[in-house]
């Protein structure tokens, strides 16, 4: 029998009411451990040991804050190679992608040490005399923090860091999927030494602990990452108790590609951006939009080297895509494949490989048509539709006839189209000769329409929505 993985409540591993088995989307025979599900009373628990925590957390001071996020920075350093492996056996990132995410979260750790030392007020002038104003940054109090399953340590990095730096305290409920990668990361926040009740992690169903959550009175916002139809229950049942929400959801991102692109560079930059960490991706190019000069010869040497990616396990050596992470998103990938035939795409890719695990070769859906639902729905599997279109004022029009705007690409070597895109572009996040995935980690990161909603994740501007603004008047009598 495995070792149950434990909740952290109150500074205590404490078991849940229900268990979860954990397994390996490459080889679900591979029990990867069992972890505690939770439900009602732990996020009750939780909840309100945060909210007991957190005024001597935020009152302690930026220094105590500053250290323990630079320790966790430093211990996650330290167990690279243990938590890469852990998240590319449960989530199916290959383990060269899950290592840079492992860094990548120690360097969001890094980055909010030093923006706990930097919460900066103002101060005015009254219109009265003797008055003094100030406007102060206050914590909002206790926050939950809800995380998908597909960057499992970098989005809680990114969530968890900021509160924790701003002097909140957390309930933390990682994907289901997931919980391994949440769970070590539990535990040297632990080790670093945070004080109980300020970081707590309840794993558990969405429908269970998530909703709890979001229900709960004690506690003042919720940030989210994952599908629109949870985001908007979310920041429905989040308004019953007025809570701040901040909701990062989902995409179908266009890249670009004009005539006068640098035809590898672009070919790289769409295999990357559709295709790497399986297209599990909100910021996936899931649309290629390419100009018709351009177009037969991109596509011939996309599909060859898309053909070329080695499909497999996520540890092994040589594999450059891991499996779906599920059987369920599996088959949800191979119902678009379908339907892109049904709706009169050339499909080149798509299958089902078969072997130990979820296996799906990466797919380009030719002559799609801008209102196909394979070119409007977000997929998150490795699947693009490519569209033909004359010119650039065609390209920017079906780059914007999407629901959602969270991150658009070009490819050109105009300095006047560039421009042209980044201002006219509907999304949160513009790159040009650069693939639409894969974002730094000390500047703002989110969209625009159905992608996101509320303030800013990531950065400097985290801030907006870790804090409140309190106005303070004194009068020096
Ligand atoms: N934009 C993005 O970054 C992501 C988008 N997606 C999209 O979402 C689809 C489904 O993925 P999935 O993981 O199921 O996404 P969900 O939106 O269902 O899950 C995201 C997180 O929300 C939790 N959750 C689920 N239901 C509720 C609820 N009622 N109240 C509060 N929290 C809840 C989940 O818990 P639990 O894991 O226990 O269900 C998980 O922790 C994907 O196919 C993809 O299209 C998915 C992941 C990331
Ligand atoms: O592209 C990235 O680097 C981040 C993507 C992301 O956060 C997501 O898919 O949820």
């Amino acid at each position: 029998m495995s070792e149950l993985h434990l909740n952290l409540i109150a500074g205590q591993w404490v078991g849940a009411e229900d268990t979860s088995e954990n397994r390996n989307p490459s080889d679900p025979s591979d029990l990867i451990g069992v972890y505690a599900s939770g439900g009602a009373d732990d996020v009750a628990r939780a909840a309100a040991a945060a909210a007991t925590a957190q005024t001597a957390w935020f009152e302690g001071g930026p220094q105590p804050r500053a250290d323990l996020l630079d320790r966790i920075a430093s211990m996650i350093e330290a167990r690279a190679q243990e938590i890469g492996t852990m998240l590319a056996r449960e989530e199916g990132k290959i383990l060269p992608e899950a290592l840079a995410e492992t860094r990548r979260a120690a360097q969001i750790f890094r980055f909010y040490a030093g923006e706990a030392l930097r919460v900066a007020g103002e101060a005015l002038p009254s219109v009265r005399p003797q008055v003094d104003i100030e406007i102060l940054r206050a914590p909002l109090g206790v926050v939950g923090l809800i995380t998908p399953w597909n960057f499992p340590i970098a989005i809680p990095a990114w969530k968890i860091a900021p509160a924790l730096a701003y002097g909140n305290a957390v309930v933390f409920k990682p994907a289901d999927l997931t919980p391994g990668t949440a769970h070590l990361l539990a535990q040297i926040i632990h080790q670093a030494g945070c004080p109980a009740g300020v970081f707590n992690l309840v794993m558990g169903s969405g429908a269970r602990v998530g909703a709890t959550l979001v229900a709960d009175p004690q506690i003042s916002g919720i940030s989210f990452t994952g599908s629109v139809p949870t985001g908007r229950g979310i920041a429905r049942a989040a308004a019953e108790t007025m809570k701040k929400v901040q909701l990062e959801m989902g995409g179908k991102n266009p890249m670009v590609v004009l005539d006068d692109a640098d035809l590898p560079l672009a070919v790289a930059a769409c295999l990357n951006g559709a295709f790497f960490s399986t297209g599990q991706r909100c910021t996936a190019s899931s649309r290629l939009i390419v100009q018709a000069g351009i177009h037969d010869a991109f596509v011939a040497e996309l599909s060859r080297q898309m053909q070329a990616l080695r499909v497999g396990p996520a540890l092994a050596e040589g594999s450059q895509i891991g499996p779906v992470v599920s059987a369920a998103q599996l088959q949800g990938n191979l119902r678009y494949v379908a339907l892109a035939r049904d709706e009169g795409c050339t499909v080149i890719g798509g299958d089902a490989l078969g072997g130990t695990g979820y296996f799906q070769s990466p797919a380009l859906f030719l002559g799609a048509d801008p209102a196909m639902r394979v070119a409007q729905e977000e997929i998150f599997g490795p699947c693009a539709a490519v569209i033909k279109v004359d010119d650039f004022d065609q390209a920017l029009t079906v780059a914007n006839d999407s629901a959602f705007g969270l991150s658009a690409g070009i490819c050109t070597g105009s300095l006047r189209h560039a421009r042209a895109f980044k201002h006219g572009v509907k999304a949160g996040m513009v790159m040009v000769n650069l693939p639409t995935a894969g974002v730094d980690y000390h500047v703002p990161f989110g969209g625009t329409k159905g992608s996101s909603h509320g303030a800013r994740e990531q950065g400097r501007h985290a801030v907006e929505f870790y804090t409140t603004v309190k106005t303070s008047y004194s009068y020096a009598g």
